[in-house]
């Protein structure tokens, strides 16, 4: 007997071939002499046609509804008006589930298609967006393991507040103080003194302020952090990184970067520049020179971003930030107290930041300090501290935003889309 093929695997059939498939109901024509129904699966689409002549066939693909889970078996047809220029003569159609009224029919509003998210996860538009969402994720795992890298499990919950208390989730830990991890970079720096290149696949929680097409409240984040490494060292590292994950969508997922209609020339691009690095100092200037009244010392925000970002096709580093924008951990530059040894990744397109970085402050004293500048309380970070008692090393590590950089790669206007269930200011259903 034939066994079940993938819509892929009935599509490449040549015309004659007797093929079985099952999926689900994703469109259904009821014409005077034919029922065409056409059933999706994970590999995508495939013209099943009932001839009406045949009762007990019709009578089936009368009661099946968009979004019944169905077997169909028939043979292979060509036709160039069909998906992929064939389609399925059927000869027996088991309707697996009925399907209700299936609520989505088009048009519907962006809040309500959230609120049905886990139908609307179907569609075959976020469909082709968690491929090349799985794909990014399978390049920076493959980078990180190819280059000798440890994968390592940090903690979510937590007392340690990686990037300002603003954002921190608090959590009542059976009476005491805890939080949704913010950064898993603290418990990376405890295992470069044993593994030396590590990184983590994590969530990160962001009780953020401001609402924007590119914050999540809960984010996905890959971090890693190297002992002897200094900025520039990691800067490379992190270009390779994020090329790498360029060039697998490139490679895999064609089909799905057509589907969305993006625009492959910037990624191709990417592929062949080595990305630049803007210093701050430039950065102000060239925002200047643009019309902003921004002087040095003040934030480079996401309208900033944007206007330094919206005309490129290729990232680039922004690095040496003033110290009192950038977190306490930082390492300030010996040449330039006031400055430290930050970087971040500025996706083009408009698109900003995607990997934030640095050298971290390997120094006890200048360590403590900072963190008495920034207003924190030492005992909160003893442990943190303890890390430049015993053996301290240079160290470099970065945290990218897989969202940001999915939201980039596929050309998404949301970052809402680039995950399967976004958590936003309003939304933690379902
Ligand atoms: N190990 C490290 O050195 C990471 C460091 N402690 C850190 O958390 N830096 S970061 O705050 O810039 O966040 C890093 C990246 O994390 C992403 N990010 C940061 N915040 C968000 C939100 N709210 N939503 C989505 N993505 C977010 C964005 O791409 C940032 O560049
Ligand atoms: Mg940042």
């Amino acid at each position: 007997s034939v066994s079940f093929m993938s819509s892929r695997e009935v599509v490449a059939s040549s015309e004659g071939s007797r093929v079985k498939l099952r999926g689900w109901v994703y469109r259904k024509r009821d014409l005077s002499s034919k029922i065409f129904i056409v059933v999706r699966d994970s590999e995508g689409i495939v013209q099943c046609v009932v001839d009406r002549s045949n009762e007990e066939l019709s009578k089936a693909a009368e009661k099946v509804t968009i979004e019944s889970s169905v077997e169909v078996e028939g043979v292979v047809r060509s036709d160039q008006r069909a998906p992929g220029g064939k389609e399925v003569n059927v000869e027996r159609l088991n309707i697996v589930g009925l399907a209700d009224d299936f609520p989505i029919k088009g048009g519907e509003s962006v809040d309500y298609l959230l609120d049905i998210r886990h139908l609307w996860l179907r569609s075959r538009r976020l469909t082709q967006i968690m491929r090349i969402r799985a794909t990014v994720l399978e390049a920076l795992r493959n980078y990180f393991i190819s280059n000798g890298w440890w994968e390592v499990s940090p903690p979510i919950l937590t007392q340690s507040a990686v990037e300002g208390g603003a954002t921190l989730f608090p959590v009542d830990f059976f009476g005491r103080k805890a939080y949704l991890s913010q950064s898993a970079q603290f418990y990376l720096e405890v295992m470069i003194f044993s593994l030396e290149r590590v990184w983590s696949l994590t969530p990160s929680f962001r009780a953020e302020r401001s609402r924007t097409r590119r914050h999540l409240y809960e984010y996905w984040h890959l971090e890693g952090e190297a002992a002897w490494m200094d900025m520039h060292d990691m800067m490379k590292f992190v270009e390779g990184l994020v090329k790498s994950a360029v060039k697998a969508v490139l490679d895999k997922r064609q089909e799905e970067l057509q589907f969305l209609r993006r625009n492959q020339e910037p990624l191709e691009e990417t592929l062949k520049s080595s990305f630049e690095e803007v210093t701050y100092d430039e950065a102000i200037e060239r925002l200047q020179k643009r019309g902003f009244k921004i002087k040095w010392g003040d934030d480079i925000g996401a309208d900033e971003e944007k206007a330094l970002t919206q005309d490129l096709s290729v990232p680039f580093f922004l690095t040496m930030f003033p110290k009192h924008l950038k977190s306490f951990y930082m390492k300030t530059c010996d040449r330039r107290p006031e400055v430290v040894l930050g970087f971040d990744l500025e996706a083009p397109e408009g698109y900003g930041e995607v990997v934030g970085g640095s050298q971290r402050e390997d120094r006890y004293d200048v360590l403590l300090q900072r963190i008495k500048e920034s207003n924190l309380n030492p005992d909160d970070y003893q442990w943190y501290l303890d890390l430049r008692r015993y053996g301290s090393v240079p160290h470099s590590g970065f945290g990218l935003g897989v969202d940001r950089l999915v939201m980039w790669i596929a050309g998404l206007d949301h970052i809402r889309d680039s995950i399967p269930f976004p958590r936003l200011r309003e939304r933690i259903y379902p």
